[in-house]
C-alpha cells in the first residue's frame, strides 16, 4: 500500500460513504481501491466508462494510453470527453474529467500508443490492466504483456449491438490466445467505423470491465476469469461461455514460445493488408481525377456499393449497387461504358472492381480512398462519418 490506511480526510469519508457501508468493501476494502493502481488502454468507448466509475470509486493511480484526439463521431459513446474537448488529445480530456470526477486519483497520461516496444515499461508499474482497444493487434499485445508480467487483463469488445468480457491471465485462468489463438484474416471482421455501433453498448461493456478490476481489487466475488460473457443488447440476452486455459497456448500454456512482445501488426497481418491498400493498384482513380471526369461531362457510370443507410448519410449520386448484391445485380450495368466504382474508404470497391473485371467488365477503376477521401480532398461539405 503507498498511503496510510487508516488516514481518511472528512471528505474521502463523506465521497466513499456508500462503499464504507457496503460490508464487502468499508474502510478496509477502500483503502485497497486507494491504494490500487489500473492501467487503462484506450479511453475511446470503453475506456470511458471504465476511468470515470474506478476514478469514481477512488481507485488512488489511474494510467491511460492512447494516441488519438477528440473527434465529434467520438461523442455518441465516449462520455468521458465533451463537444469543446474536439481535437484534444483523448488523454488530456480524460485526465480532466477524471480529476473533475475525483481528484484524490491520481493519473498518468501517456499520448502515444502502446506498442511492443513501450508496452513492458509501461504496465509493469500497473496491478491491472483493462484493454479499451478497438483492433486485434493490440488486444494480443495487452494479451502477451498481462501474462508476461502476470497482471490481470480485463478485457472488452463491442460490435453493433454485441458485446464480450472476460478477464484473462488472472490466477492460472485462461488467456485471450486460449480463446482466440488466431486472428481473424484482415478485412473480414469490419470495425466500428464502418459497421457503427450503439453508442450505450460501450457503457454495458466498459462498466463490467470496471466491476471486475475492483472485484479484483477489493478480492470478493467471482470473477469473469475462465468465462467469456456475451451480451446482445438487442434482445438482452447475456449469455457465457467457459473458456480453459491451452496448455499448448504459445504465451500461457505450459512451453511458452513467445517470452518478449512479438510483432503483432505482422502476426495478424496489418503490415501485409496495410502494404496492399497503401498500394496504388493500376484500377485506382484519384478523386482529383474523378472530378475531373465529372467537370468535363466524360460518359462514364459511377457505382456506390456501400449500403442504402450510408448512401442516405451522404453520396456522390451514382447507382446504389450494394457490394453484397453485386453478383446478382451486375447486368445492370453497361458492359461498353467506362464504370467508376466506390465506397466509404476505397476496401470494398477495390474487391467490387476486382470483381466486375473478372466478370468480363473491362473498364473498371475504383475511387481511391472512398468517399471519404473525396471529403477531404474534393468537397468538405460531404460528411465523414
Ligand atoms: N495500441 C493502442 N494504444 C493505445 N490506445 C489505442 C491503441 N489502439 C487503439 N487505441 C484506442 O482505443 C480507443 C478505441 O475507441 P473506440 O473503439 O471507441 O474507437 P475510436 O477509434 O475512438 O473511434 P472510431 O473507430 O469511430 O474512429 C481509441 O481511442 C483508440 O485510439
Amino acid at each position: 500500500m503507498n498511503q496510510d490506511s487508516t488516514a481518511w480526510s472528512p471528505e474521502e469519508r463523506h465521497r466513499y460513504a456508500r462503499h464504507l457501508s457496503l460490508p464487502e468493501v468499508g474502510l478496509e476494502g477502500q483503502a485497497k481501491l486507494r491504494a490500487a493502481s489500473v492501467l487503462i488502454i484506450g479511453v475511446g468507448g470503453l475506456g470511458s466508462p471504465v476511468a470515470m466509475y474506478l476514478a469514481a470509486a477512488g481507485v488512488g493511480r489511474l494510467g491511460i494510453v492512447d494516441p488519438d484526439r477528440v473527434e465529434y463521431s467520438n461523442l455518441q459513446r465516449q462520455v468521458i470527453h465533451s463537444s469543446d474537448r474536439v481535437g484534444c488529445p483523448k488523454v488530456e480530456s480524460a485526465t480532466e474529467s477524471i480529476t473533475r470526477i475525483n481528484p484524490f486519483t491520481a493519473v498518468t497520461a501517456i499520448d502515444a500508443a502502446l506498442t511492443s516496444d513501450n508496452a513492458m515499461e509501461i504496465a509493469s508499474d500497473y496491478d491491472i490492466v483493462i484493454d479499451g482497444t478497438d483492433n486485434f493487434a493490440t488486444r494480443y499485445l495487452v494479451n502477451d504483456v498481462c501474462v508476461l508480467l502476470n497482471k490481470p487483463n480485463c478485457y472488452g469488445s463491442i460490435f453493433r449491438f454485441e458485446g464480450q468480457a472476460s478477464v484473462f491471465g488472472h490466477s492460472g485462468g485462461p488467456c485471450y490466445r486460449c480463446l482466440y489463438p488466431q486472428p481473424p484474416a484482415p478485412g473480414t471482421v469490419p470495425n466500428c467505423a464502418e459497421g457503427g455501433v450503439l453508442g450505450v453498448l460501450p457503457g454495458l461493456v466498459g462498466t463490467i470491465q470496471a466491476t471486475e478490476a475492483i472485484k479484483l481489487i477489493l478480492g470478493i466475488g467471482d470473477s469473469l476469469s475462465g468465462r467469456l460473457l456475451l451480451i446482445d443488447a438487442a434482445d438482452m440476452q447475456f449469455r457465457q461461455m467457459k473458456i480453459r486455459r491451452n496448455p499448448d497456448c504459445p504465451v500461457c500454456g505450459d512451453s511458452p514460445t513467445i517470452t518478449a512482445p512479438i510483432d503483432y501488426d505482422q502476426f495478424c497481418g496489418v503490415s501485409s493488408a496495410q502494404a496492399d491498400n497503401d498500394q496504388q493498384s493500376p484500377w485506382d482513380i484519384e478523386p482529383a481525377e474523378l472530378q475531373r471526369l465529372l467537370s468535363e461531362q466524360t460518359e462514364f457510370i459511377l457505382i456506390d456499393v456501400r449500403e442504402p443507410h450510408e448512401y442516405a448519410i451522404c453520396n456522390l449520386g451514382g447507382t446504389l449497387i450494394p457490394l453484397a448484391e453485386l453478383a446478382d445485380r451486375h447486368r445492370e450495368l453497361p458492359a461498353d461504358k467506362p464504370l467508376v466504382v466506390h465506397c466509404k474508404l476505397g476496401l470494398r470497391s477495390a474487391k467490387a472492381t476486382r470483381q466486375l473485371r473478372e466478370l468480363g467488365y473491362k473498364d473498371v477503376r475504383n475511387l481511391r480512398g472512398g468517399i471519404d477521401a473525396w471529403s477531404v480532398q474534393i468537397d468538405q461539405t460531404i460528411p465523414r462519418y
